[in-house]
């Protein structure tokens, strides 16, 4: 308030600016949550930038919130760059806005965030603090009496005496018995051909049928799963196989209530109770992309007000509590699909993944598809995880872009999430990425982003004083497109203009040191910083975790895990696949697969849930891209070939060999 008084003009530029930003908070807010917000004060505000997304935490922000009164409630979605906090009177909600508006906070990983606050209705709070289900799932409440429970329960005959009609197996973390047809989990699939005999029990005809009449489920189901989870049982995150099962699978729980954990290949995690006598029915994306599990533990975290049966747990600390489990048996029925899938989540189907993994690509058509199934569609599946664990600006970078003088316009090419879009603010900084979804991240954090392939971006010759393009040309499936990309760089630049370029280098050890990506091998589960360019945290956990019990490894996505078996990490040209890359090793091949892994959930404040169910060896999705990885002298031989170049720089970085050259 002092400084108010000392420079009126400075302050009212300021506070211009400040509004012009507060505003375009408003605007996002409206185009990409659909949150409106209101003129007037109320009790709540949407805190724009200060959320779980924008890696700011919760005790991050609960101390400046309350700087202001007494926090009613704070609510923060999941991978959402924005948190709404309710005020206990409008009186403090008003001082919050004047105060923390325009604020400068540090988030968890030391940057600084500047908060955009704005009021919203009552109403639209409670609207936000739930999430939605995945898109396509329903629980039904009550779907059978408790005496049809007593006695579908009764009729689960558990001692050993198979009648070969009903295959019984004592998986690691739980029973299950077969009807219709047997589930297979080493194959993940069910034998088509042979259906068990004696069909599915008649108990569940006349239930089933019943369901059908009432328009509960679409199709009649011919297989059924019986699980039974004692306390401390689970069962791994999954997908079911798509060919196995048509697009309906629904399930009745049966004896205790549960929360199953259905996990968005992006990392979003949506907590489901599912009563007992309730009947969970997922289709669509919920079905298909969605992974369901649930975690084996004695207690479960669930909603402690008593209107609040089924449905989502929200993360809302304020109305949580424990749960203790009791025995769940659950009848989850199937029908066997004897088509392929053709759904439209081509990266998780069984039937429509490639049949053979990726060649090293003969032709600039078989490079562009190579770049299109293995950059670029991957990209666009995973920007939500992979950009969690993206934060850490690189030194050198930060350095590059804080010398060049204020006003220079930078274009960064393949920005990513836009972690150096906002490095000195005395840039006009402009970024461009192949992945929509990404681009879309960095407009949330109120970057100018758009996107385009970085062999024809849509700026104007000679415009830019400089450049940068970091971690992008090494997805180039050619010599010859990569050296296309750094013609590309190079034209946008005006004469005398810098480009700063990054690529992954194929020598991990360098001078007798090993890069960080090799060193952090073993790192500890607490470690927070993103290490080199291309490995998640998530990945470096996974690799600390004992791979339990396979076979109870639920069905699987399995396929691109598959190629992984074939023997890969080796020079292993003749036959002309690209090798995979086992993540924190060295690289043994120019051209190869690197892993990623949707392992857990990417949040931050989440890790310590994904550890634990981690632990139940999830056979999450794994994506590969394509990389072309630089050995010594080789990025630097690709830029001599350009015209009207010089080469200023040219240094290793981390495991990364980088230029920095100039236009004349
Ligand atoms: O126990 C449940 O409700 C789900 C079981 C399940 O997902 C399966 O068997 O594939
Ligand atoms: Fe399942
Ligand atoms: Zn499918």
């Amino acid at each position: 308030m002092d400084s108010k008084h000392q420079s009126n003009y400075k302050l009212s530029k300021t506070e211009k600016k400040l509004l012009r930003k507060q505003i375009k908070a408003r605007h996002t807010l409206l185009r990409h949550e659909g949150i409106e917000t209101v003129s007037y004060a109320t009790q709540s505000l949407i805190v724009a930038n200060g959320g779980l997304g924008n890696q700011v935490s919760r005790n991050q922000l609960l101390p400046v919130l309350e700087k202001c009164g007494l926090v009613d409630a704070l609510l923060m979605p999941p991978n959402k760059p924005y948190s709404c906090v309710r005020y206990n009177t409008v009186e403090e909600s008003k001082k919050a806005y004047d105060t923390l508006n325009g604020k400068e906070i540090v988030d968890d990983l030391g940057q600084k965030i500047i908060l955009y606050l704005n009021f919203v209705e009552k109403a639209q709070w409670k609207e936000l603090g739930l999430q939605t289900l995945p898109p396509g799932l329903k629980v039904i409440e009550e779907i059978i009496s408790p005496e049809d429970e007593k006695m579908l329960l009764e009729s689960v005959n558990w001692t050993e005496d198979t009648d070969n009609q009903n295959f019984q197996k004592s998986l690691k973390h739980r029973r299950v018995k077969h009807f219709g047809y047997e589930f297979h989990y080493e194959s993940n699939n069910v034998d088509k051909d042979k259906a068990l005999p004696g069909g599915l029990p008649d108990i569940c005809e006349s239930m089933l049928e019943k369901w059908l009449k009432e328009g509960f489920i679409k199709h009649k189901p011919d297989q059924l799963t019986i699980n039974q989870y004692e306390p401390g049982h689970g069962i791994p995150a999954h997908i079911d196989t798509h060919s196995a099962f048509e697009d309906e699978i629904v399930s009745l729980s049966l004896g205790s209530e549960i929360v199953m954990d259905f996990k968005h290949p992006d990392g979003m995690t949506v907590p489901v109770m599912l009563p007992r006598r309730s009947l969970l029915v997922m289709a669509g994306e919920s079905r298909y992309l969605w992974t369901h599990g649930i975690t084996p533990r004695k207690f479960d975290t669930v909603q402690a007000s008593k209107g609040h049966k089924s449905g989502i747990i929200t993360s809302d600390v304020e109305d949580l509590t424990l749960n203790k489990r009791g025995i769940r048996t659950s009848f989850t029925f199937r029908k066997v699909k004897q088509t392929p899938c053709n759904c439209s989540y081509p990266l998780v189907c069984d039937s429509q993944m490639k049949e053979a993994p990726a060649s090293f690509p003969e032709s600039d058509k078989e490079a562009l598809q190579l770049e299109q199934d293995y950059v670029h569609r991957v990209y666009e599946e995973i920007a939500r995880h992979f950009s969690s664990t993206r934060h850490t600006p690189w030194p050198h970078i930060v350095e590059f872009l804080k010398a060049l003088p204020s006003g220079s316009l930078v274009a960064d090419i393949g920005c990513g999430n836009g972690k150096y879009l906002g490095i000195n603010k005395e840039l006009y900084m402009i970024g461009c990425d192949h992945s929509q979804n990404l681009v879309d991240i960095c407009r949330e954090r109120q970057y100018q982003a758009f996107v385009c392939d970085a062999l024809a971006v849509p700026i104007r010759s000679g415009s830019c004083d400089a450049c940068i393009s970091i971690a992008v040309i090494h997805h180039f499936a050619t010599a010859e497109r990569r050296v296309a990309a750094l013609q590309e760089l190079v034209r946008l630049l005006r004469p005398g203009g810098k480009a700063l370029i990054y690529v992954w280098a194929m020598e991990q050890e360098y001078n007798k040191k090993k890069s960080k990506y090799l060193r952090e091998n073993r790192t500890s589960q607490g470690m927070k910083e993103e290490i080199s360019n291309d490995t998640s945290v998530q990945e470096l956990l996974v690799k600390e975790l004992p791979n339990v019990g396979r076979q109870d490894s639920a069905h699987s996505v399995s396929s691109i895990n598959d190629f992984q078996d074939g023997g890969c990490n080796s020079r292993n040209v003749a036959n002309s696949k690209l090798p995979i890359h086992t993540n924190r090793t060295s690289f043994h091949s120019q051209d190869l697969l690197v892993p990623w892994h949707f392992k857990g959930n990417p949040g931050k404040d989440k890790r310590v849930e994904s550890l634990g169910s981690l632990g139940s060896h999830d056979p999450s999705p794994v994506f590969h891209r394509y990389y072309h990885v630089f050995c010594e002298g080789e990025l630097e031989a690709a830029c001599q070939t350009l015209s009207n170049i010089s080469i200023l720089q040219s240094y290793y970085d981390q495991g990364n060999w980088c230029v920095i050259l100039q236009k004349v």
